[in-house]
């Protein structure tokens, strides 16, 4: 469902990289002999996930589907960013669905709080908090905002009917709070990090409340989990990324990458891209900066600087969607005023797959910037799963390579020790 096309990023990956290298990190992420082991849950997560729970979760989640209009999903970075990849990816502008999804407890920002609050007061919503660690100050704000206002519009029982927390099985704030409340809970695995978790209960459980087909997302996932289970080398297609990458890297001195899509609603998904891979891989002073655009709007603003700023510093990554959700036909005009109706042959999707083809010249001929393109067959809930599946089999390798743990981030916390000395948190 990926294929690796490396036709356009000047790197030989047979000359490159010695196959034996991949063999023996895939050995250290297969036998969880590596730094972090304790963090591979992911990795059978697809055949080992509790199908009870998964069950419980279907039959919580109708009954608060039934209930409501709008859904908070309260969380921030892995406890959220993987949800809403997928709603945008999946249900985008769907509004033909019954409930709208608002994300909350990303922003401490007062303004969106604000207008949040006033939004939903004629709204019927219901709130998913997730926080892995249950003590997220982000998250537990906003929690305590809209649990607050929740209870004020709908009453003290009701809310026991309108709030699932997602969290940790036994520990962190958010766990002792649900319990005492008699709020629904559903359990984030230990070994599962936040930015792994999409397919957990964290990603599962608020889509499964939007209306999105998740039995297709873990399906997607487990056909990738199987096919690159059985290949052990430079012939797996996330190895091909992780070690191209690697090379532009730390051969070529590329300092940064980009993820480029030309999907709109993949936009949330370059961002959950982002977490993945600069918290897996920015440490001891090493790895890409992950960056992301948006074409073709970002080449009507950056794509200026992509052709002919600083060369060197950054590299492309290119989804190319051999098949969307839909097409548009673009209609014929009897007067043609716009000069359009060269195009009525052709339909959106044929027109931007051209565009792929005249920027991909354009940046690696012209503008000498390797690009890596990635085949992705098509868009739909089976691939976000196969997807999210190969990013993080991908980031392993790729975080391996560079000799550091792909699964911890000590780093963030250092701007959280001074913002509670700041705020005076007590110890
Ligand atoms: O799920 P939580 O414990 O609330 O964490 C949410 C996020 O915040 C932390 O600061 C970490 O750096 C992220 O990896 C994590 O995804």
């Amino acid at each position: 469902m990926i294929k690796v096309n490396l036709e356009y990023a000047s790197v030989d990956l047979a000359k490159e990289i010695k196959d034996g290298d991949i063999q023996k990190i895939d050995a250290m992420i297969r036998n969880k002999t590596g730094e972090g082991a304790d963090f591979l849950g992911w990795l059978d997560w697809p055949k080992n996930y509790d199908t009870k729970e998964f069950n419980a979760m279907k039959k919580v989640a109708k009954q608060l589907r039934a209930k409501i209009d709008t859904l908070i999903v309260i969380g921030i970075g892995g406890s959220y960013l993987g949800t809403r990849a997928a709603d945008e990816m999946l249900r985008g502008l769907n509004h033909t669905d019954k409930v709208e999804v608002i994300y909350a407890g990303h922003t401490m920002s007062s303004t969106y709080t604000d207008q949040l609050t006033k939004y939903l007061k004629n709204k019927k919503f219901g709130i998913v908090v997730v926080s892995k660690s249950g003590t997220t100050t982000e998250p537990g704000i906003a929690f305590r905002l809209l649990e607050n206002q929740l209870i004020q519009q709908f009453g003290l029982e009701a809310a026991k009917e309108l709030i699932v927390a997602v969290t940790d099985k036994a520990k962190g704030a958010l766990k002792t709070l649900a319990d005492q409340k008699g709020y629904q809970t559903f359990v984030i695995p230990d070994d599962i990090g936040g930015r792994f978790s999409v397919l957990t209960p964290v990603g599962i459980f608020p889509l499964m409340v939007a209306g999105v087909n998740t039995d297709k997302i873990l399906d997607g996932a487990k056909k990738a989990m199987k096919k690159l289970a059985k290949q052990h080398d430079l012939s797996n297609s996330a190895y091909q990324y992780a070690a191209a990458r690697y090379i532009l890297n730390t051969k070529h001195g590329y300092k940064m990458e980009a993820l480029v899509s030309y999907e709109l609603q993949m936009q949330l998904l370059t961002e959950w891209w982002k977490q993945l891979f600069g918290e897996s891989e920015g440490k001891n002073g090493k790895s890409l900066f992950p960056t992301s655009m948006i074409f073709s709007t970002d080449l009507h603003s950056l794509g200026q600087w992509v052709q002919e700023g600083t060369r060197k510093v950054m590299f492309e990554t290119v989804i190319r969607v051999a098949k969307p959700l839909a097409d548009v036909k673009v209609p014929k005009d009897k007067d043609n005023f716009d000069e359009l109706n060269y195009l009525t042959t052709k339909t959106l999707h044929e027109i931007n797959s051209i565009a792929i083809e005249g920027v991909l010249d354009a940046h690696v001929n012209v503008g000498k910037m390797p690009n890596i393109v990635l085949e992705f067959e098509k868009m739909n809930e089976e691939m976000f799963g196969y997807l999210v599946y190969w990013f993080e089999l991908a980031v392993a390798m790729s975080a391996y390579l560079l000799e550091v743990n792909p699964f911890n981030q000590p780093g963030v916390e250092v701007y959280k020790k001074n913002m509670f000395k700041l705020l005076g948190k007590p110890e």
